[in-house]
C-alpha cells in the first residue's frame, strides 16, 4: 500500500521518545517462552520490565508499575488468580493493563481464562486472528495452537465488536496490523513476514504495547498503533541484516534501541482503514 504522510510518524517518535525519556516500569505476567525477548524488547525500547507473578507479591509490587501485561500463554491453573488479582488492582488503581490472549481458542479453560480476564477490562488487547477470532465468538475451535490460522484482515469485524464489547482497544497483528476502539480502525503496514518465524515476536509486541500505553494513557489507541508500527520498523531494519530468524531476532533488538528520528519518520506506515 502506498504510504501517505500523515500526523502518525511525529505521533509515534513522542511515543517511543517518552518510553525512553520515563523508562516506565512494566509488571509482566507472561509465559515462559517468552521472557526474555519480552524483557529485552522492554529494555532495548527504553522501559523496565520485571517479570513477577506469584499472587504473593501483587498488593506490594502492582501499586507501583506504570503499567501491567498479561499473558496467557503457558497458563496454569495456579497463575490465573495472579492474573486476575494484577489486573483488578491495576484496574482499581488506574493503571493501563494489556492482555495478550495466545491460543485463546484452544482449550475451553484457556478460552474461559480469556473471557473473565476480558471482563476485567484490559486497556488494550492484542492478539493475532484467530485469537481474536476465538476471543470474539467465546468459541473453541479447530487451532493451530499459537499460530495463527487467519489473515488478520479476517479478523476486522471480530475486532471491532470486541473492542465493543470490552470497552477497550483490540489490536490484530499481521501483515497488517490492525488497530480498533470499536468506532476508528487503523492498519499498521510495517513488519516482515519472517517475524512470525520467531517465537514471541507477538508476546513482545504487546509488551510494547503496554510500554507505549504506559506513557500516555489516554491515548491507548494512539500509543497501540504506535507500538505496532515501530516493532515492525526495527523488523524492517534488522531484516537488512539478517540471515534468517536467529539473527533477526538479534538484529531487531539492536534496531530497536537505536530507532532515530529520521528513520521512524520516513518508514512509518499507518492508515485509515475505515
Ligand atoms: N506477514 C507479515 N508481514 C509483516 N509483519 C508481520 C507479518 N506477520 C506478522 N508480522 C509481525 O510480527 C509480529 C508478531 O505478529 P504475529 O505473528 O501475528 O503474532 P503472534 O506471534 O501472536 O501470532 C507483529 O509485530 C506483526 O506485525
Ligand atoms: C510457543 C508457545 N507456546 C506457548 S506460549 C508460546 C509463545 C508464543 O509466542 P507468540 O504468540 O508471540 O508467537
Ligand atoms: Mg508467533
Amino acid at each position: 500500500m502506498e504510504k501517505e504522510p500523515n500526523e502518525w510518524g511525529p505521533k509515534a517518535w513522542a511515543h517511543l521518545s517518552a518510553v525512553r525519556a520515563q523508562s516506565p516500569l512494566i509488571q509482566c505476567i507472561t509465559n515462559y517462552v517468552s521472557m526474555d525477548l519480552v524483557a529485552n524488547t522492554l529494555l532495548s525500547a527504553g522501559a523496565s520490565p520485571a517479570m513477577l507473578h506469584t499472587i504473593e507479591e501483587i498488593p506490594d509490587f502492582t501499586p507501583h508499575v506504570r503499567a501491567l501485561y498479561v499473558n496467557v500463554g503457558t497458563l496454569s491453573a495456579n497463575w490465573l488468580p495472579s492474573m486476575k488479582a494484577a489486573a483488578q488492582l491495576a484496574s482499581q488503581l488506574g493503571k493501563p493493563w494489556v492482555l495478550d490472549p495466545v491460543a485463546a481458542g484452544a482449550s475451553g479453560f484457556r478460552l474461559n481464562a480469556c473471557l473473565e480476564l476480558v471482563q476485567l477490562k484490559p486497556t488494550v488487547i492484542r492478539g493475532n486472528a484467530s485469537e481474536i477470532i476465538a476471543l470474539s465468538r467465546a468459541s473453541v475451535g479447530p487451532t493451530k495452537g499459537v499460530d495463527s490460522s487467519h489473515e488478520s484482515m479476517d479478523a476486522m469485524e471480530a475486532a471491532r465488536c470486541l473492542a465493543e464489547a470490552s470497552g477497550g482497544i483490540v489490536a490484530v497483528s499481521g501483515a497488517v496490523d490492525i488497530v480498533t476502539d470499536g468506532r476508528r480502525v487503523v492498519g499498521a503496514h510495517n513488519g516482515v513476514p519472517m517475524m512470525q518465524k520467531i517465537t514471541a515476536t507477538g508476546c513482545s509486541v504487546t509488551a510494547l504495547i503496554a510500554a507505549f500505553v504506559a506513557v500516555d494513557p489516554p491515548h491507548a489507541f494512539e500509543a497501540t498503533a504506535s507500538a505496532l508500527s515501530v516493532y515492525g520498523i526495527a523488523g524492517e531494519m534488522g531484516m537488512s541484516m539478517a540471515k534468517g530468524p536467529a539473527s533477526l531476532r538479534m538484529h531487531m533488538i539492536d534496531c530497536l534501541h537505536g530507532l532515530d528520528q529520521a528513520a521512524l519518520l520516513s518508514r512509518t506506515n499507518i492508515t485509515a482503514l475505515s
